[in-house]
C-alpha cells in the first residue's frame, strides 16, 4: 500500500532513509492520517501540521533511550506510526484500542503521559536532571504547542530550565492555533518572531557596510558586537526565551525535513537548554483542514471528498449549546454577567456569547487557574462571571476556587462541562472526580440537571444565588427535552419525584436520573414498586428529602456519574449515617476508583457494572435472595 511506510516498523528504520525519502514519506504517513481518522475519528489537524517534524525527531533523537515529551499529546499519531502502533489505528480511540495520547503502558518510546497541556517542559526538566544526577547521557525533548505555551505551568518550567541549566531541547511548534486562533501576548509576541525580518536584516547590513571599510572595518565589526546585541534588545528574535537562560533557535519551516535536520542536530549537541521555534502550518496537507483548522482539531468521522462529518440522524442541542445559549440569553437581561473560557470557546458553547457581547467576554488561554481566580476580581468588582471549564481542566483551578472564589464568597458560576465519561480521550480526559473534589469546599453549591431543560433552570438559578455555584452537566447532546420554554428559578436545594413507589428508591443526579428510570421501568415489570428522585443538588444535599425516602423505603440505592470516593453518593450516606439510618443505603452505583479508560460510554458503563440491565439483574438478585416476592416480568 506504502511504498516507503510500509517498511518503517522502528524509528531506526528512518535511519536509512534521505531527505528526499523524508519528503515522500511524510506524503504517506499523511494519507495514512486522513484514511484512518477520517474513519475512527481524532486529531487530525494537529497531527498533519507535526509530520516533518516527527519524522526529523526521530531521526535525529534515538528513542526510547532518548527521551520525547509531547505536550498535551494529541498531535502524537506520527510517532505512534512510527514507533510500530500504526496497524492499531483501525482501534484508535475506541474501547480497549489504540490511545490518542502518548501512554507509557503502551509503548517504551511513550516517555511521559500527557493529555493535559503545558506539561511537557516541566516533565522533559525533571527527565533531564535525572539524566544528570545519574550521570546517564540520553536526550531529552520537550514538543510544546504555542497554545500549550499560555499555559502557566510552561512558563514555571522555562523559569526553572534556565536556572538550571541542564542540556535540555524544547521545539516550540508554532502553528498560530490553539484549538481555535491563539491569543495573548505570548501568541503576538510570536508572530513578530514569526513575521519579523527587520532584526536579520539589519544586523546583516551593518555588518556588510562594515566588512567594506578598509583596515579598520575588522575591529569595529569586533566593537560593534555591542551595538548588535542592542539590536536583539531592540528587535526580538527570541530575546524572550534568551534572557531565559535558552539558546534560542529559529524561526524555522517545520516543513523543511533538511532544514529540520540539521537545526535538531545542532541544538542536540549545544549545551544548556536549546528551544527551537519551529513554523507549521495546522491540517497542512488536506485542504478541509487547513482551511479550517480549527473545526479539524477534534473531528468525528468525515468523508474524506467533502470533509463534511458522515451524516448523522437529526440528535438533540448539545448540553454545551444550550449552556452558552441560555448564559447569552441571560445576559441580555443582567448587564453584570460575563463569560470566560480558557481556550475552549468552541467546546463550551460560548462562541454564541462572544459573538453576541465581544466586549463581556475573555479567553484567557489556557490557563484555568489565572480564568478562575481573574473571575473572582471580576466579582469582587460587581460583576456575575460565568466560567466554562471541562471538568477534567478544572483539576488545575481547585485552590483558586477554594481561596479565591467560595472562601470570600463571591458570585462565580462554573459551568462545569464534560462531567461524566467522555469517551475517546480516555484516562487524561473523565470527568469524574468534580463532585468529590468540590464538596468539601465550604459555601460552595453543586447542581447537575437531568436533562438540558433542567441546565437552563440550574444556570438561571445559579446566577440568581449571587454565591459560588458549580453546574456539572455531560458531553453530548441532551435527552431532547423541549427547550422553548424560558429558564425558571428551581426550588432551592430541593430535589423532585419523578416516579413514586414504596419499596425502592433510587436517588440520582445529572444524566444517570435518565438511568434511574431505565432501572425503575424494568423492576415494575418485576413487582418491584420503585421510586426515582431526581436530587438536583449535590450540595447543600436535599436531607428533608432524603430523610423522607429512608424512612418511607425499605432500601435506598444512589446513582453518579463519578468516582464512588466522595461523591454524590458519600454525601447521601454521610448524611444518613449523621441520623443513624446509613443501613438503609442498598448499593451506590458509581465508577470505580481507578482511572477509567477510552471507550463509548455504554460500553464503559458495561464494563463497570453500570448499565440499567445489570442495575436491575443485581437488584432482583439481592430481593429475591431476601425471600422478596419478584415476578418473573
Ligand atoms: C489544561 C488543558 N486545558 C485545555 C486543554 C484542551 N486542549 C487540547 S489541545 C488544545 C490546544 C493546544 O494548542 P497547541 O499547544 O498550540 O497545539 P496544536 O493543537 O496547535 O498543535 C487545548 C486548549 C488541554 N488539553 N489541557
Ligand atoms: C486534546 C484535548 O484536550 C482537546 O482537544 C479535547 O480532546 C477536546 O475534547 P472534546 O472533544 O470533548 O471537546
Ligand atoms: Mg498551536
Amino acid at each position: 500500500m506504502y511504498k516507503l511506510l510500509d517498511q518503517i516498523n522502528s524509528p531506526e528504520d528512518l535511519q536509512s532513509l534521505t531527505a528526499d525519502d523524508l519528503c515522500r514519506l511524510s506524503d504517506e504517513i499523511r494519507d495514512f492520517l486522513i484514511s484512518n481518522v477520517s474513519k475512527t475519528g481524532g486529531h487530525l489537524a494537529p497531527n498533519l501540521g507535526v509530520v516533518e517534524l516527527s519524522l526529523a525527531l526521530h531521526s535525529v533523537f534515538s528513542t526510547p533511550k532518548d527521551k520525547i515529551v509531547w505536550d498535551v499529546g494529541h498531535q502524537s499519531y506520527i510517532h505512534k506510526i512510527l514507533t510500530g502502533r500504526k496497524k492499531q489505528f483501525n482501534d484508535l480511540r475506541k474501547f480497549k484500542g489504540l490511545s490518542g495520547f502518548p501512554k507509557p503502558e503502551e509503548s517504551e518510546h511513550d516517555s511521559f503521559a500527557t493529555g493535559h497541556s503545558s506539561t511537557s517542559i516541566s516533565a522533559a526538566l525533571g527527565m533531564a536532571k535525572a539524566r544528570d544526577l545519574k550521570q546517564s547521557s540520553e536526550k531529552v525533548v520537550a514538543v510544546i504547542g504555542d497554545g500549550a505555551l499560555t499555559g502557566g505551568m510552561a512558563f514555571e518550567a522555562l523559569n526553572h530550565a534556565g536556572h538550571e541549566k541542564s542540556n535540555l531541547t524544547v521545539i516550540l511548534n508554532d502553528n498560530e492555533m490553539s484549538i481555535g486562533e491563539n491569543v495573548g501576548a505570548m501568541s503576538s509576541y510570536l508572530s513578530r518572531l514569526r513575521t519579523d525580518p527587520t532584526y536579520h536584516r539589519v544586523k546583516d547590513d551593518i555588518e556588510f557596510l562594515l566588512k567594506r571599510i578598509p583596515a579598520i572595518g575588522g575591529k569595529v565589526i569586533k566593537s560593534m558586537e555591542r551595538v548588535k546585541d542592542s539590536l536583539k534588545y531592540l528587535m526580538v528574535s527570541g530575546i524572550l526565551f534568551e534572557e531565559m537562560g535558552f539558546t534560542y533557535l529559529g524561526p524555522i519551516d517545520g516543513h523543511d525535513v533538511s532544514n529540520l535536520l540539521n537545526v535538531l542536530k545542532n541544538a542536540r549537541e549545544k549545551n544548556g537548554p536549546v528551544l527551537v521555534h519551529v513554523i507549521t502550518k495546522k491540517g497542512k496537507g488536506y485542504e478541509p483542514a487547513e482551511k479550517f483548522p480549527d473545526k479539524f482539531h477534534g473531528v468525528s468521522s468525515f468523508d474524506v471528498s467533502t470533509g463534511k462529518p458522515l451524516e448523522r440522524p437529526n440528535l438533540p442541542p448539545k448540553y454545551s449549546e444550550v449552556f452558552g445559549d441560555t448564559v447569552t440569553e441571560i445576559a441580555k437581561e443582567d448587564k453584570s454577567v460575563v463569560a470566560i473560557t480558557a481556550a475552549m470557546k468552541d467546546g463550551t458553547g460560548l462562541k454564541s456569547f462572544e459573538k453576541e457581547f465581544p466586549e463581556r467576554f475573555f479567553d484567557v488561554g489556557i490557563a484555568e487557574q489565572h480564568a478562575t481566580t481573574f473571575a473572582a476580581g471580576l466579582a469582587s468588582s460587581g460583576y456575575k462571571p460565568v466560567i466554562a471549564l471541562y471538568s477534567t481542566f478544572l483539576q488545575r483551578a481547585y485552590d483558586q476556587i477554594t481561596h479565591d472564589i467560595c472562601l470570600q464568597n463571591l458570585p462565580v458560576v462554573l459551568g462545569v462541562d464534560r462531567a461524566g465519561i467522555v469517551g475517546g480521550d480516555g484516562e487524561t480526559h473523565q470527568g469524574l472526580y468534580d463532585l468529590s473534589f468540590l464538596r468539601n469546599i465550604p459555601n460552595l453549591v453543586i447542581m447537575s440537571p437531568k436533562n438540558e431543560k433542567e441546565l437552563k433552570d440550574m444556570i438561571s438559578t445559579g446566577i440568581s444565588l449571587n454565591k459560588p455555584v458549580v453546574i456539572r452537566y455531560p458531553r453530548g447532546c441532551g435527552e431532547g427535552v423541549p427547550l422553548n420554554e424560558p429558564p425558571k428559578l428551581l426550588p432551592l436545594y430541593k430535589g423532585e419525584t419523578l416516579r413514586k413507589g414504596n419499596q425502592i428508591a433510587l436517588v440520582a443526579v445529572g444524566k444517570m436520573v435518565n438511568h434511574a428510570n431505565k432501572v425503575a421501568e424494568n423492576l415494575e415489570t418485576h413487582g418491584i414498586s420503585t421510586t426515582v428522585y431526581n436530587a438536583r443538588f449535590i450540595k447543600p444535599l436535599d436531607e428533608e428529602g432524603i430523610k423522607k425516602l429512608a424512612s418511607s423505603h425499605q432500601h435506598l440505592c444512589v446513582f453518579e456519574e463519578n468516582t464512588e470516593i466522595g461523591g454524590f453518593s458519600s454525601g447521601v450516606l454521610e448524611y444518613l449515617s449523621s441520623i443513624g439510618m446509613s443501613d438503609k443505603i442498598l448499593f451506590r452505583f458509581a465508577l470505580p476508583d481507578k482511572f477509567i479508560p477510552q471507550g463509548e460510554r455504554d460500553k464503559l458503563l458495561a464494563e463497570y457494572m453500570m448499565a440499567p440491565e445489570q442495575i436491575s439483574d443485581k437488584l432482583l438478585n439481592f430481593l429475591r435472595d431476601e425471600g422478596e416476592q419478584v415476578d418473573h416480568g
